[in-house]
């Protein structure tokens, strides 16, 4: 099922939370909606589901306007299923009876799922490697277990569309991890389209085919996960998913001088013209290099963060702080006078311009 999200505008009193929202989400893709706390991403995950309806614009679903400014139909008439943050379990209901629940309620359940309820409910169980745990009730599970039952219960009646809001973050980080395959799993054996509303980038690059990234209630660049790391076209996408440093400075084409500083020069053929254009070079941590070699900018480490497999440096430059992840081989202390260069692969560098290369 093609979901289109048409021009939507949502407006709280006289607080604007989506503006100008469109959007594509084809059958059996992973969209992920990936942004800060408060950009809007619960609110527009609201309106796919049918909890809420836009102020100005529409939302269609296979082909049915489902939304717009005159008609609203509600989340039980549309083919969806959700998972929250919260589980959302019934504690009243064990874990057999909450998948159970949505065969015998789903609108748009098959004849063969209304024929085979029983061997459904066993078959998602397995799914979600729950089987042996049919008779718990919540209040007898772990929190990975709780959220294994919320994704059963959502996938249970085979929805054409899965809503998932942040399903992770109440977990713990080794849990997360493990979970996210258990969803890409799922996302392969049900072929369903899923729209994951999360503020953590790792899980969307890991998990999703395209990723939205939203900011105050704007779309700021739709792409797939590789598009979206390597060639942000805004300085937000930039700094929020690459958390790249964006260096002022002067391009000539595809040649970059950070601080309009002459006698460095780096190559930016991969910077996006949107970025050139507001004058940025976007340098993840990774890119740069801290050396005692002359040649680079000029800069003193004030903060140094041991991370085990490598070290995070903060840089301070001419009164702006970057941040370096380095390996090993070379430690650096505070207080150091050291020089910043743009790691080799990336960089020409400018030989008869530094006499000292
Ligand atoms: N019912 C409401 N009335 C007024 N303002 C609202 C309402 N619902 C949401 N907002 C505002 O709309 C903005 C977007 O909220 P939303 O919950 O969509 O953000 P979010 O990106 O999901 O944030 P988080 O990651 O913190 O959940 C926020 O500024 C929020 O305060």
């Amino acid at each position: 099922m093609t979901t289109q999200i048409k021009n939507v505008e949502k407006i709280f009193g006289s607080f604007r939370a989506l503006q100008q929202i469109n959007l594509d989400i084809n059958e059996g893709e992973f969209v992920a909606i990936l942004g800060p706390s408060g950009c809007g991403k619960t609110t527009l995950l609201r309106l796919l589901a049918g909890f809420d309806s836009p102020t100005s614009g529409e939302v269609v679903m296979k082909n049915q306007v489902v939304a717009d400014e005159m008609s609203f139909l509600p989340p039980e008439k549309r083919n969806i299923g959700m998972v929250f943050q919260s589980f959302a379990l019934w504690p009243h209901m064990n874990v057999r009876d909450h998948i159970r629940f949505p065969l015998k309620h789903h609108q748009f359940l098959s004849e063969d799922l209304k024929k085979g309820m029983d061997f459904r409910v066993d078959e998602v169980l397995k799914m979600v490697d729950m089987y042996h745990l049919g008779e718990r009730m919540p209040s007898e599970l772990s929190g990975g277990q709780k959220q294994r039952v919320a994704l059963a219960r959502a996938i249970a009646p085979k929805p054409a569309l899965l809503l998932m809001d942040e399903p992770l973050s109440s977990l713990d980080a080794e849990l997360r991890m493990s979970m996210r395959k258990e969803i890409q799993q799922l996302h392969h054996l049900t072929g369903a389209s899923i729209v994951y509303v999360t503020h953590d980038q790792s899980e969307a690059l890991a998990m999703a085919d395209k990723i939205v990234v939203m900011n105050k209630g704007i779309i700021e660049q739709v792409g797939t996960p590789k598009e979206i790391y390597s060639s942000p076209t805004s300085p937000f996408v930039a700094s929020f998913v690459g958390k790249a440093n964006l260096i002022q400075g002067k391009w000539e084409g595809t040649e970059f001088y950070p601080f309009h500083q002459h006698a460095i020069k780096w190559d930016g053929t991969s910077v996006t013209s949107e970025l050139r254009g507001e004058n940025i070079f976007p340098a993840r941590p990774e890119q740069l290099k801290i050396s005692f070699r002359e040649g680079g900018l000029k800069g003193v480490i004030t903060n140094v963060q041991y991370q085990g497999k490598e070290i995070h440096y903060t840089v301070t430059i001419e009164d702006e702080q970057w941040v370096i992840h380095q390996d090993l081989d070379a430690m650096f202390s505070i207080g150091e006078e050291v020089y910043i260069h743009l790691k080799e692969s990336q960089t020409r560098a400018v030989k008869k311009q530094l006499h000292f290369v």
